[in-house]
C-alpha cells in the first residue's frame, strides 16, 4: 500500500479569539493525501478548508488529532509544504526574480545559485520576460504564475493553494488550471487546492474531498474517473456537477442556518 504523503488523523482546531466566542472549524477530520495526488477540497464558506491548510503547513496548531509528512508530526512551516493564496503574496517592492530568489536565500540556498534557479522556475511558467517587472506590472494570472514559481523553487512535496483563481476572469482562470495542470505533472508533488468552484474541481482534481457545514468533517470523497482535459460538454462532467451540487447543497444550507441563529 503506498504511504501518504500528508496523513491527517482525527483532526479538530477550536479558534479562541479573544473575547469573542470560540469557533469550531474542523471536527474530528481524518484523510490522506498520496504522493503525487490532486486533491480538492470543496465545501460551504467557514467550514474550516483554509484552517486545515494551514496546520498542513505549520503554521497553525492543531487542538486534537495529529497531522504527519512522511510519517514525522507536521509542529512548523517547512520548505517541503509550500502554501499559495488567492492573492499573490509577493513582495512589491522586489523584482520578480527576487521574489522567486528570496525564498531560496530563506532556505540557505548559496547566493550565486538563487538567480539561476529563479530564472529557470519562472522561464517553467512563462514569465521569463518578465524578470525584472515588479508585481504591481504583471496581470493577476501573471502574478500568481510567479507565486507558483516561487513556491515550486522551493521543490516542496506539497503544494497548498487556497482559492488561487478565485480573483481572476473566466478565460485567465481557464488558462491557469491548464498551467496547473501541467506543473503539476512536471514537478510530481502532491497538490492540495481549496474552491468554491465546482467547475474547477471537476476540471482539477484525482479526489474531490466535499465538508460538512463547520465544524468541518469530511462528508464525502469523490474520485473524478475521467481522462484530463476534461471537456465541459462530456455527459460524465454533467453527472459530477449535479452530484458536487446536490452534496453542497444541504451543507450550505445548514451554514446559513447556522449563522441566522448566531
Ligand atoms: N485566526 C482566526 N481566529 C478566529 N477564528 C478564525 C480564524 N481563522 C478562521 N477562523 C474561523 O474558523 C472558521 C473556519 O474558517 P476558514 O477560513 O478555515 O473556513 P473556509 O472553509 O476556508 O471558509 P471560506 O470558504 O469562506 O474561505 C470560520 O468561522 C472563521 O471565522
Amino acid at each position: 500500500m503506498t504511504e501518504p504523503a500528508i496523513a491527517i488523523r482525527n483532526v479538530a482546531k477550536t479558534w479562541t479569539p479573544e473575547g469573542r466566542p470560540a469557533v469550531h472549524a474542523l471536527r474530528n477530520l481524518s484523510l490522506d493525501i498520496l504522493p503525487g495526488e490532486f486533491v480538492v477540497l470543496l465545501g460551504p464558506s467557514g467550514c474550516g478548508k483554509s484552517t486545515l491548510l494551514y496546520m498542513i503547513a505549520g503554521l497553525e496548531g492543531v487542538s486534537a488529532g495529529t497531522i504527519e509528512q512522511d510519517g514525522i508530526a507536521v509542529t512548523q512551516p517547512s520548505a517541503e509544504r509550500g502554501l499559495i493564496f488567492q492573492e499573490a503574496s509577493l513582495f512589491p517592492w522586489l523584482t520578480i526574480v527576487d521574489n522567486v530568489a528570496f525564498g531560496l536565500s530563506v532556505r540557505g540556498v548559496p547566493v550565486t545559485e538563487r538567480r539561476a534557479i529563479a530564472v529557470e522556475m519562472l522561464r517553467s511558467v512563462g514569465l521569463g520576460d518578465m524578470l525584472e517587472k515588479k508585481p504591481d506590472e504583471l496581470s493577476g494570472g501573471m502574478r500568481q504564475r510567479a507565486a507558483c514559481a516561487r513556491a515550486l523553487a522551493m521543490r516542496p512535496k506539497v503544494l497548498m493553494m487556497d482559492e488561487p483563481f478565485a480573483a481572476l476572469d473566466v478565460q485567465t482562470r481557464s488558462k491557469m488550471q491548464d498551467f496547473l495542470l501541467q506543473i503539476w505533472r512536471d514537478s510530481g508533488a502532491s497538490i492540495i487546492l481549496v474552491t468554491h468552484s465546482i467547475d474547477e474541481a471537476i476540471a482539477l482534481a484525482d479526489r474531490v474531498v466535499v465538508f460538512t457545514a463547520r465544524p468541518g468533517q469530511v462528508k464525502t470523497i469523490v474520485p473524478i474517473d475521467l481522462p484530463r482535459p476534461r471537456p465541459s460538454r462530456d455527459a460524465r462532467y454533467h453527472q459530477y456537477r449535479d452530484l458536487f451540487t446536490e452534496l453542497l447543497a444541504d451543507e450550505v444550507d445548514r451554514a446559513f442556518a447556522e449563522q441566522e441563529a448566531l
